[in-house]
């Protein structure tokens, strides 16, 4: 219906989007919809209309019609990134240091670093300072093309400051226009108080932290980092089963640093996604592909530790829905710029740049449950749309490092625009 459009997006070069609600793997992560010389109408923040503008040639956009020109270029959904650990306070860039040397991930949060460190400084940190931190942040990831994030909560480690890093979650979810989902993650790290005494924090996850989280309604979902030294197989089994029966979704940070089998436990507890998964097993990626978890990849993180990358073509051949996301942390991913982990996607795990758009799209849409209202370019789809400065999709692969993104639309609004190339 284009009439009564409040807003039409023309001239576009090439309209390139996933198709559908739900996730797709195996052959159908590569299939897009391709319209050459397309246009988009809107209503109220609504896709109402999708097509070739041969079909305008009688459209007279009334006066309160905002027209845009898309000036012939690349026109794709707006991204989503599926797992960031948005809230923190404080930077780690001294471990960079330590990571050239090749002192490991895990032999820094040993020594009582990582995680460890930044959550002393969230505990420190005012509401007011979280949401500012993170405001900053989703204003960077809207430049670069994200209109959808999750973040977790998880360096708090106590109640009160769990419940503080999601209320900043929720108040950045109302402030800005990046649409925030929240996930609870006490059980990324145990906190030094309890280091003797694991049990009793595990205790504290399950009978305080959940009910308390789930109750007050500030998280959709629950992850855990089930890592060898940090959550093992099945004290992170019994901690995701407590969050099903409180309603809260699981996800799990899997094989990420060694293979203890995370894949497999996504799949038995009925996770809706697994992340990282570069260590996961055969037998791990058909169990997740038998139960139709999400694998959601994280190639910044792989890039930045000088870790192996994930088998995301094994994962596609068997079947298994990929997404990706940038993992934004300020220990072992920090960067905003879903960009970046295209390309390391299309360079490094060999995906071609179909599923890409799928993976960063409507299937990271599907690992955070918003894939029937975002994700991509359909009538009744939420209008958030990117025009990029490219002519089409192999650009954005092809030209790397630099911020591609011309204009991002959020529910029919404008957000951002990028001021053009004015020489000075
Ligand atoms: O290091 C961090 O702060 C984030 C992280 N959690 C699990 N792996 C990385
Ligand atoms: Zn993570």
């Amino acid at each position: 219906m284009i009439c009564n459009s409040d807003l039409l997006i023309k001239n576009i070069g090439m309209l390139a989007t996933p198709v559908g609600n739900s996730a797709k793997g195996g052959k159908e992560q590569g299939h897009i919809e391709l319209i050459e010389d397309a246009f988009i109408a809107v209503k109220d923040g609504v896709i109402t209309d999708v097509g070739k503008a041969n079909n305008l040639m009688d459209f007279e956009p009334s006066e309160n019609t905002k027209l845009i020109d898309a000036g012939g270029n690349l026109v794709t959904p707006g991204l989503v990134d599926p797992h960031t650990h948005l809230v923190f306070s404080g930077w780690r860039q001294k471990e960079l240091s330590l990571k050239l040397k090749g002192v490991k991930y895990l032999d820094i949060l040993k020594m009582g670093g990582g995680i460890l460190e930044t959550v002393e400084k969230t505990r420190r940190a005012s509401l007011e300072e979280l949401i500012s931190n993170g405001m900053k942040a989703l204003d960077c990831m809207l430049e670069y093309g994200t209109t959808t994030c999750e973040a977790k909560s998880g360096y708090g480690l106590n109640l009160e400051d769990e419940i503080k890093s999601l209320v900043a979650i929720k108040e950045l979810n109302r402030l800005h226009p990046v649409d925030v989902v929240p996930t609870f993650m006490g059980a990324h790290a145990v906190p030094v108080e309890y280091r003797e005494n694991k049990k009793e924090y595990i205790r504290l996850i399950v009978e305080e932290m959940i009910p308390t989280v789930a109750r007050e309604g500030l998280a959709e979902f629950c992850d855990v980092f089930c890592e060898e030294g940090v959550f093992e197989i099945e004290e992170s089994r019994y901690i995701l089963e407590c969050a099903k029966v409180h309603g809260l979704v699981p996800k799990i940070h899997a094989d990420e640093i060694t293979p203890i089998g995370g894949a497999r436990l996504a799949a038995e507890v009925g996770a809706l996604s697994a992340e990282h998964l570069i260590y996961a097993t055969d037998d791990g990626i058909r169990a997740m592909a038998k139960a139709r978890t999400i694998a959601v990849l994280l190639p910044g993180t792989s890039f930045y530790l000088g870790e192996s990358f994930a088998r995301a073509r094994t994962m596609i051949e068997e079947g298994v829905p990929v997404a990706l996301a940038t993992d934004f942390n300020p220990g072992s991913s920090p960067t905003e710029s879903l960009q970046l982990i295209m390309n390391l996607a299309c360079l490094k795990y060999r995906m071609t740049p179909e599923e890409v758009l799928t993976a960063v799209t409507l299937n990271a849409a599907a690992s955070v449950k918003r894939a029937t209202t975002v994700g991509t370019i359909e009538v009744g789809k939420q209008a958030d749309i990117v025009i990029w400065d490219a002519p089409d999709l192999d650009f954005i692969f092809y030209h790397y490092g630099v911020n591609l993104v011309r204009t991002v639309i959020k529910k029919g609004k404008v957000v951002f625009q990028r001021n053009g190339n004015e020489r000075k």
